[in-house]
Formats: C-alpha cells, sequence, structure tokens
C-alpha cells in the first residue's frame, strides 16, 4: 500500500466551526504589480500554494484516526509516511529488548526506508506531523521523512498517540531535522481520540 496525498474515499464534508487554515487574506486595496507571478507553475497546472498537509505515520491504526479527523477537518492533503518493510506484530512487541523497533529506536544512525513519495512539498505552508511515541521518542521513520524532503520555513504542527507519554520528549531531535521551519508545540492524543477534541485542538491553533 502506498501512501496517498489526496484520497477522495476519505474526503468528508466541512465540519462547522472549522478554522480558517489555508484560507488568505489578501489586502483588498493592494492592486496587484503588473507584471504578477502567474498562479500556475512552469509546466501550467495549478500550484497548491498555502496548501496544508497532513503526513503520519502509524503502526497500529491510532495516529491514522487522528490523521484522518484532520484532513476532514482542514480540508488537508493526507500523506501516509510508508516504511518500505511494514512493521509486524512481532516487530513491535516491545517487551522484547530486540524486537525491531526497540532496536531501531536504541540506534541514532537507524534510518528505516520509505515507500512512495510526497509530491511538491514546497507547497506546503502547514504541516501537520503526526507519529505514536515509541520510547518516549518519534519512530526513526519520522527522521527519514524529515530528512527525505526539504520543507523550508514551513509551519509544523506535529501530533502523537501514546498510551500515556507526553509529546515533549520527542520534539528536540525532529526539530533539529528541520531547523528552518517553524515548529508549534504540539500535541498528544489518546489512541480513540474524538472528531471534536480533534476540532477544539485545531481551532485553539489560531493558524
Ligand atoms: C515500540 C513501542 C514503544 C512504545 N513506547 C511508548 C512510550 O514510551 N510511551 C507511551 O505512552 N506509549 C508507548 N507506546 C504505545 C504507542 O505510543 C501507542 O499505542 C500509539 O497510540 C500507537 O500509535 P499507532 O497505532 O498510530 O501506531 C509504544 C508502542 C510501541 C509499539
Amino acid at each position: 500500500e502506498t501512501g496517498t496525498q489526496s484520497n477522495p474515499g476519505q474526503s468528508q464534508t466541512q465540519q462547522e466551526g472549522t478554522s480558517s487554515v489555508g484560507e488568505t487574506s489578501v489586502p483588498e486595496q493592494s492592486a496587484p504589480p503588473a507584471s504578477s507571478t502567474p498562479e500556475t507553475g512552469e509546466s501550467g497546472e495549478e500550484t497548491a500554494e498555502g496548501g496544508v498537509l497532513v503526513a503520519y505515520f502509524s503502526a497500529t491504526g491510532n495516529t491514522e484516526g487522528i490523521a484522518q479527523h484532520l484532513q476532514s477537518i482542514l480540508d488537508a492533503d493526507l500523506y501516509e509516511i510508508v516504511p518500505e518493510v511494514p512493521y509486524t506484530d512481532e516487530d513491535l512487541n516491545y517487551s522484547n529488548d530486540s524486537c525491531r523497533a526497540n532496536q531501531e529506536q536504541n540506534d541514532p544512525a537507524a534510518r528505516p526506508a520509505i515507500t512512495g513519495t510526497l509530491e511538491h512539498p514546497e507547497n506546503y505552508d502547514v504541516v501537520f506531523l503526526g507519529y505514536p511515541i515509541w520510547w518516549g521518542q518519534a519512530p526513526k521513520v519520522m527522521y527519514t521523512f524529515l530528512e527525505s524532503y526539504d520543507l523550508g520555513d514551513a509551519t509544523i504542527v506535529p501530533f502523537c498517540t501514546s498510551g500515556s507519554s507526553g509529546i515533549g520528549g520527542s520534539l528536540d531531535d525532529l526539530h533539529a531535522l528541520a531547523p528552518e521551519a517553524t515548529w508549534l508545540d504540539g500535541q498528544r492524543f489518546s489512541g480513540g481520540a474524538s472528531q471534536d477534541e480533534v476540532t477544539q485542538w485545531v481551532d485553539s491553533l489560531d493558524l
């Protein structure tokens, strides 16, 4: 299965009380300069400037649920970070010291490969970045993602799911991998967080 940026099957009608993320407000009185840049790229295709992306990794579906709420709330593009080698139950069995997930989290150099491509990362002004907490940190595949794509000076909004741990301990490493970005504080959710809960958080961001 590959990551899809826009999945029509998952798009829903915009909810009441959605934030205005993605809308640009242009002062009415300022006329565009005569030689204003056209809004199409060199190839003539439409650009999605000011777009919102929800990029996430989820091994057991919890973070995916939050990502889908966000896509629906924000009318955002959705991109699943898919490891080239999927995680099996045994890989995730953290009570086994030598399970794959534990080995990767213990190895500073681990960068599990990603399959699929994020198209036009430069088009996104706001990137919601979602992951499960593994041993207090983001899974190493998130490091692979941030090292693979230049998100420039986008605003990155981290979110996570966990059994109980907060998001705080995972942020320093991620910040270092996209130092030009503006990082918002981010938010931890429990696995089954409702769309209302996610909506309240998005509204509080004042994006
Ligand atoms: C290898 C591994 C390590 C984990 N470490 C933590 C942890 O340190 N703190 C915590 O609260 N939950 C921890 N969890 C639980 C996950 O964060 C939680 O189940 C999360 O919602 C899974 O998200 P997902 O379904 O999107 O993969 C860990 C899970 C795994 C598989």
